[in-house]
């Protein structure tokens, strides 16, 4: 909660905690801690108080009936960050979506309602918004940004079967701040000659998914795409606007999911994978690496072995190995296969796509013996076309 209030420019100046059976209905927290936060407020002349749960309309009308400054709840603030973060057209238009759905069963109708937001934290909109619209406006608005939205989707799709088509995919999913973004630099600059794009150390720094591409050893290429990071009770409206764009990590290949190995891992994870498995995403090929490793003492970590165990494909901040284990599952590792060929069958050339004859001699029985280097993907391929044994099978893989 303090790194959401540092995201979004507020500087935290006191933490509230209060262990109770149940919420008062009225003024979330019981009287007796309002009157502390009043009090609190007051000595230290703090302009914002954050809930970190959602709070219902009525109960931050009470509490701004108590205190002398502007209170917002845990998702106003998240909208708030995605808000500031949005680049392009469609990190927009999701974000102030968000923002107006969650706004709608908020307004009462009453002008003297809105006009009580002022500026700050938890009140910006992206775009034209204006946060006098009236209920009836904001569903026409609504309605216009979910058609701009579909039409966006369908671009997204359509680059995304383009893409798909032609090359295997890897998805780099994540708490917020995990060092995706860092990740993917990294890779494009090991694996694919392209820059190196430094991740901001800011949460959610990335909103809209890049889509990079890198190639193997071979050159059998493939496309890491980098994705929105996740936070724990990420509001409801927000995994329904960022549907979208969260839906490339369903279209994967692999994910590996990039844990912050000195952040309370543990937890980052259980909220990555609960995530996943909102977008149903679970039962793909999942590599967990665990990043920074560099900050951790001890390598790994006691808990980060007991989660590497328990999630068996674990790679320890180490690239090379993460690497190979994500071609590995796409097929794109190196394999090394022997093959015999009449001289007048030319068809062990597709066999080389990508790969290289690292020798070849005459048997006696005047065939060809070959020595080649090739993914796990086209050697399998050349197999099953040996197995079809049909002359005239010059399909290519
Ligand atoms: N010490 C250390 N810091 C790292 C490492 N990788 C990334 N960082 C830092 O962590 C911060 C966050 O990195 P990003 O790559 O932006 O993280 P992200 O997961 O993309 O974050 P969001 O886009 O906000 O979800 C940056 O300041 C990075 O420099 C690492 O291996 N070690
Ligand atoms: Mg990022």
């Amino acid at each position: 909660m303090e790194g959401l209030c540092e995201a979004a420019g507020a500087q935290v100046i006191a933490v509230v905690t209060q262990k109770r059976p149940a919420v008062d209905p009225r003024t979330f927290f019981g009287e007796g801690k309002v009157l502390e936060l009043v009090d609190l407020v007051e000595r230290s002349e703090a302009t914002l108080v954050v809930a970190d749960r959602e709070l219902s309309p009525a109960q931050v009308r009470n509490l701004e009936r108590y205190l002398p400054c502007r209170v917002i709840d845990r998702t106003q603030l998240i909208l708030d960050i995605f808000a500031r973060r949005a680049i392009t057209r469609e990190g927009r238009v999701q974000v102030e979506m968000a923002q107006l759905s969650y706004l709608l069963p908020r307004l009462t109708g009453r002008g003297a309602e809105m006009s009580r937001l002022g500026g700050g934290i938890g009140t910006r909109g992206p775009g034209e918004t204006k946060l006098e619209l009236d209920r009836r406006r904001i569903r026409t608005r609504l309605t216009g940004l979910r058609r701009e939205l579909e039409a966006i989707a369908r671009q997204r799709a359509t680059a995304r079967d383009k893409r798909l088509r032609d090359v295997p995919t890897v998805a780099l999913v994540g708490y917020t701040n995990a060092g995706k973004t860092t990740l993917q630099g990294r890779w494009v600059a090991d694996k694919g000659g392209g820059g190196v794009v430094g991740g901001e150390n800011r949460l959610f720094d990335t909103l809209d998914p890049a889509a990079r591409q890198v190639s193997t050893r071979l050159g059998h290429p493939y496309v890491v795409i980098d994705t929105v990071g996740f936070v724990e009770n990420l509001p409801h409206h927000l995994v329904e606007a960022f549907r979208s764009t969260l839906e490339e990590v369903r279209y994967a290949d692999v994910i590996v999911i990039v844990v912050d190995a000195g952040h309370a891992p543990g937890a980052h994870l259980m909220t990555t994978r609960r995530v996943l498995a909102d977008l149903s995403a679970l039962d793909k090929p999942i590599i967990t690496f665990f990043n920074k490793i560099d900050t951790v003492a001890e390598r790994p970590g006691p808990d980060v072995g007991a989660l590497a165990s328990l999630y068996g494909s674990a790679a320890h901040g180490n690239l090379e190995e993460l690497y190979q284990t994500v071609e590995r599952q796409l097929e794109l590792d190196e394999v090394r296969v022997t093959i015999h060929v009449r001289e007048d069958d030319t068809r062990w050339q597709s066999l080389l796509r990508g790969g290289r004859i690292e020798h070849a001699e005459t048997t006696a029985s005047g065939e060809w013996q070959m020595t080649a280097v090739t993914s796990r993907k086209q050697a399998h391929l050349w197999q099953q076309m040996q197995q079809d044994g049909s002359e005239h099978d010059n399909r290519h893989p």
